[in-house]
C-alpha cells in the first residue's frame, strides 16, 4: 500500500487552528502506521467512490480516498464541509495525459453556481456574451489536461464565470486557459500523453499535486511545513531543471514570481543528497542569503546528512571565507579610495583626454575586473563589454592612472574584490581543494565580472553539473551586461524559462510586464522570454496616481494604504518602494499619514521580498530613472544600458506585490510610466 497526500490536504490542513492541525497529523500518522485504517474509524462516503472520512475528533473529518494500492490523505475539514468537499469529487486519471486528478463533479444545472460558491460572493452579471473557449475543439482542452466532464462547461464560461472557472480545474488545465484567455495559444500548454501501464500518480502534472511519503519521518516534516506548498508540490517545469543530470552549466530563468529561488532550492538540496558532495547555495546579499538559508533549514529538517552537505552564503561572503582560510584576512579596498586615487592621478596630470567616471568604470569592468598588471596586459585585453573603442595612445594615457591607483593601494595593503575572486580562481584552476563541488547561484543576473570568471574556473574544475543558475535578465539592477560564455560559463543549449506566476495576480504581473520587452536577449543570444507567462490568481487592477505635488501624492498613498488596512491587510503585510534614499522620507511621511508601521524600503532593498501590498511612490519625473546616476555614467555608450537598469528597478519594485499595488509620483511622473499607461 502506497500513502500519499495532495495540496489539496495541506492547504486544508493550513486553514485550520494549530489545536485542530495537532489533532489531524495525529490522525494521519495513526493511518501512516494502519494503512487499512482497522483502528481507526472510517466511513464511506456514499456517493463517491473510493471516498472515506476518518474521525479526527466530533468535529473533524479527514478525507482517504483507497484503492487497495493506495490509499491518498485527499482534504480535512468540519463535519458536513468535509463530506460535501468529498461528495462533489472524483479521483481518476485524465484519459489523456495520464495524470492522475483530483476532478471536481460538474453539477450541469447549476454551473453558475458552483462557480460563484468556489469565489466567494460574486454579484449576479449583466450577460456577458464574450465565450473565451468557445471554439476550442475537445482535442485540443483534452490535450492540456481538461477533464472530460468539464469540456461543456469550459466552452460556455463567459467572462463572468471564467474566474470562478479556474479554480475548479486542475492546475495544468487552468494554467493553458488562461493563457488562452489573455491572448495566448493553447497549442504551447499540451501535457505529457499517457504512457500505457504508467504510474498516474508519476505523471509530471499528478506529481504537483500528489506526494507518495515513504513513512511515518517523512510525512512528519512534511505535515510539519503545511503552508510550504512550494516545499512539496513543485510544477514540471520547476522540477525538470532540479532533477535533470545536466551536461555543463545550466540557468533557469522567468518574470518575477516563476519561483526561480524555489528552483534554486530543491536543486541545492538534491545536489546535497550525493555522498560526497559539498554544495555552495548562493546570491548576491545577506539578507537574500538568510532568507535564503531559513527556506533550505525547513527542506532539509527530515534529511540532515544534506544539511551538512550544504552551505549557504551571500557570494561576497563565502569568498571572503575561502579567501581568508587561504591567504589571510583581505584588507579590502572601498569604492571611494579607488575614487580617490583616480582623482589624485589625475590631479597630477595623468589621464589626459579621459573623464574620471570613464576610467572608474574601466577600472572596475576591466582593470581590475582582469586583474590587469601592467600596460602590455593592458593593451592586449579585448574589454568585453566595454562600448567605446580606445586606441593605443589612450589606453597608454588611461594606464598611467590605473599604474598609480594599483601602486597606491599595494603601498596601504588593500586588495579589491576582484583580486579576491581573481585568486581564488587561481587557486582552483591549480586543483586546490575550494571545499565546493557544486554551486547553485540564485539571482545570478546580478553577478559581476570578477564573480563570474571565478565561477567559470568552478565549473572547469568540477563535473559537469558544478554550475546551476536561476536569474532573469528584466532584474539586472546592479550590472550592465556581458558575455558569460567568454568568460567560460556556457549556458546555450541548457537555459530554459518558467512560465507560471506563483506571486502576482495577473493583473499585476501583466502590468509589470509592459515594462519590459517581450524577450531580452542575453550577450550570448540566449534569449528569455515573457509571452505565455500566466499568474495562478486573479486581483484588483494596479492603481496608477500622478497628482500635482508632494502633499498630495503623501494624502493618495496614505488613503490607498488606509483602504487596504481597513481591509485587513496586517501592516507586514503591506511596505511603500522608493527609488533611493532621497526618497524615503516622502514613503515614511505617508506611512505615517496612513497610521501604520510599515516597512519603508528603497528599491534595491526590496529585491527578493514580496508583500500583499505595496505602493512604488515618489515615480517623478527627475526621480525615475535616477539623474544623477545618468550624468555619472562615464561611458555615454553605457547610457541604454544603464538607462535599463533603472527600469528594471520599477519592475522589482512593482512585482513584489501579491494583491495590491499602487504607483504614485507627482506629475508628469517618471517616463517609463507612459509604458503602463
Ligand atoms: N510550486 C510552487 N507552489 C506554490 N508556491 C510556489 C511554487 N513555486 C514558487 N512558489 C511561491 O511563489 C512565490 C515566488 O517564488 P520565488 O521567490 O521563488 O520566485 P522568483 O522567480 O525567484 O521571484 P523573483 O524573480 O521576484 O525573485 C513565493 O511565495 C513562492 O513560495
Amino acid at each position: 500500500m502506497i500513502l500519499l497526500y495532495a495540496s489539496t490536504f495541506t492547504k486544508a490542513l493550513g486553514r485550520l487552528t494549530s489545536a485542530e492541525q495537532k489533532q489531524v497529523k495525529i490522525t494521519a500518522f495513526d493511518l501512516a502506521q494502519d494503512e487499512a485504517g482497522n483502528g481507526l474509524q472510517l466511513h464511506r462516503v456514499d456517493k463517491s467512490p473510493g471516498f472515506w472520512t476518518a474521525r479526527v475528533s466530533q468535529d473533524l473529518r479527514l478525507v482517504l480516498h483507497k484503492d487497495g494500492a493506495h490509499t491518498l490523505l485527499a482534504y480535512v475539514d468540519h463535519h458536513d464541509a468535509a463530506y460535501r468537499w468529498a461528495e462533489r469529487r472524483k479521483l481518476v486519471p485524465h484519459e489523456r495525459t495520464g495524470a492522475m486528478q483530483l476532478v471536481q463533479i460538474v453539477e450541469r444545472t447549476e454551473e453558475h453556481l458552483v462557480y460563484t460558491e468556489s469565489v466567494g460572493a460574486v454579484a449576479p452579471q449583466p450577460a456577458a456574451t464574450h465565450r473565451p473557449f468557445a471554439t476550442l475543439s475537445d482535442d485540443a482542452l483534452l490535450n492540456v489536461g481538461v477533464p472530460r466532464d468539464w469540456l461543456e462547461a469550459v466552452r460556455n464560461a463567459d467572462e463572468a464565470s471564467v474566474d470562478g472557472l479556474f479554480d475548479l480545474l486542475p492546475d495544468e488545465a487552468a494554467e493553458a486557459l488562461l493563457d488562452v484567455a489573455t491572448g495566448g495559444r493553447i497549442e504551447d500548454h499540451v501535457a505529457a500523453t499517457a504512457v500505457a501501464g504508467a504510474d498516474p500518480f508519476a505523471h509530471p502534472d499528478a506529481q504537483r499535486r500528489f506526494r507518495a511519503v515513504a513513512g511515518i519521518e517523512e510525512l512528519k516534516a512534511a505535515l510539519d511545513a503545511p503552508f510550504a506548498q512550494w516545499a512539496v508540490f513543485l510544477h514540471p517545469a520547476q522540477r525538470a531543471p532540479v532533477t535533470r543530470d545536466w551536461q555543463g552549466p545550466a540557468r533557469v530563468s522567468g518574470s518575477a514570481g516563476t519561483g526561480k529561488t524555489i528552483v534554486a532550492l530543491h536543486r541545492a538540496v538534491r545536489l546535497a543528497g550525493t555522498e560526497g558532495a559539498r554544495v555552495l547555495l548562493t546570491t548576491f546579499s545577506k539578507p537574500l542569503a538568510t532568507a535564503l538559508a531559513d527556506k533550505a533549514m525547513l527542506m532539509t529538517e527530515a534529511v540532515p546528512e544534506r544539511r551538512d552537505r550544504l552551505t549557504v552564503r551571500a557570494l561576497d561572503q563565502a569568498a571572503y571565507d575561502l579567501y581568508a582560510a587561504a591567504f589571510g584576512q583581505p584588507s579590502l579596498a572601498t569604492a571611494s579610495q579607488v575614487r580617490a586615487a583616480i582623482e589624485a592621478a589625475m590631479k597630477d596630470g595623468r589621464g589626459a583626454g579621459h573623464d574620471a567616471a570613464f576610467l572608474l568604470e574601466e577600472w572596475d569592468e576591466v582593470i581590475d575586473a582582469w586583474g590587469i598588471a601592467d600596460a602590455q596586459s593592458y593593451a592586449a585585453v579585448p574589454r568585453l563589454g566595454r562600448k567605446t573603442r580606445l586606441g593605443p595612445k589612450q589606453r597608454e594615457s588611461a594606464w598611467e592612472v590605473f599604474a598609480y591607483v594599483r601602486e597606491r593601494l599595494g603601498e596601504r595593503g588593500l586588495t579589491t574584490w576582484a583580486d579576491v575572486y581573481a585568486r581564488l580562481g587561481e587557486r582552483v584552476a591549480a586543483g586546490k581543494d575550494i571545499r565546493f563541488t557544486h554551486v547553485v547561484v540564485d539571482e545570478a543576473q546580478d553577478l559581476s565580472v570578477a564573480q563570474a570568471r571565478f565561477l567559470a574556473a568552478v565549473g572547469r574544475a568540477g563535473g559537469p553539473d558544478a554550475l546551476f543558475f536561476t536569474g532573469d535578465l528584466g532584474q539586472r539592477i546592479f550590472r550592465l551586461p556581458f558575455s558569460w560564455a567568454k568568460l567560460g560559463i556556457d549556458v546555450r543549449g541548457r537555459a530554459t524559462v518558467l512560465k507560471v506566476c506563483y506571486r502576482t495576480s495577473h493583473q499585476i504581473r501583466q502590468t509589470a510586464d509592459r515594462l519590459l520587452g517581450r524577450e531580452i536577449t542575453d550577450q550570448d543570444g540566449v534569449t528569455e522570454t515573457r509571452t505565455g507567462t500566466v499568474s495562478v490568481f486573479d486581483g484588483l487592477e494596479p492603481v496608477l496616481a500622478l497628482v500635482d505635488d508632494t502633499v498630495a501624492e503623501c494624502d493618495a498613498v496614505a488613503a490607498w494604504l488606509r483602504a487596504a488596512l481597513a481591509e485587513g491587510f496586517a501592516p507586514d503585510e503591506l511596505a511603500v518602494l522608493v527609488r533611493g534614499q532621497g526618497q524615503l522620507g516622502r514613503g515614511r511621511a505617508a506611512a505615517k499619514a496612513a497610521g501604520a508601521d510599515l516597512r519603508v524600503l528603497t528599491m534595491h532593498d526590496a529585491k527578493g521580498l514580496e508583500f500583499r501590498g505595496v505602493a512604488v511612490m515618489a515615480l517623478d519625473e527627475d526621480v525615475l530613472p535616477d539623474a544623477d546616476r545618468l550624468a555619472g555614467v562615464g561611458d555615454i555608450a553605457d547610457l541604454e544600458a544603464v538607462q535599463d537598469t533603472e527600469r528594471h528597478l520599477l519592475y522589482v519594485a512593482a512585482t513584489r506585490a501579491r494583491d495590491r499595488l499602487m504607483l504614485a509620483g507627482v506629475a508628469p511622473g517618471s517616463e517609463f510610466l507612459d509604458d503602463l499607461k
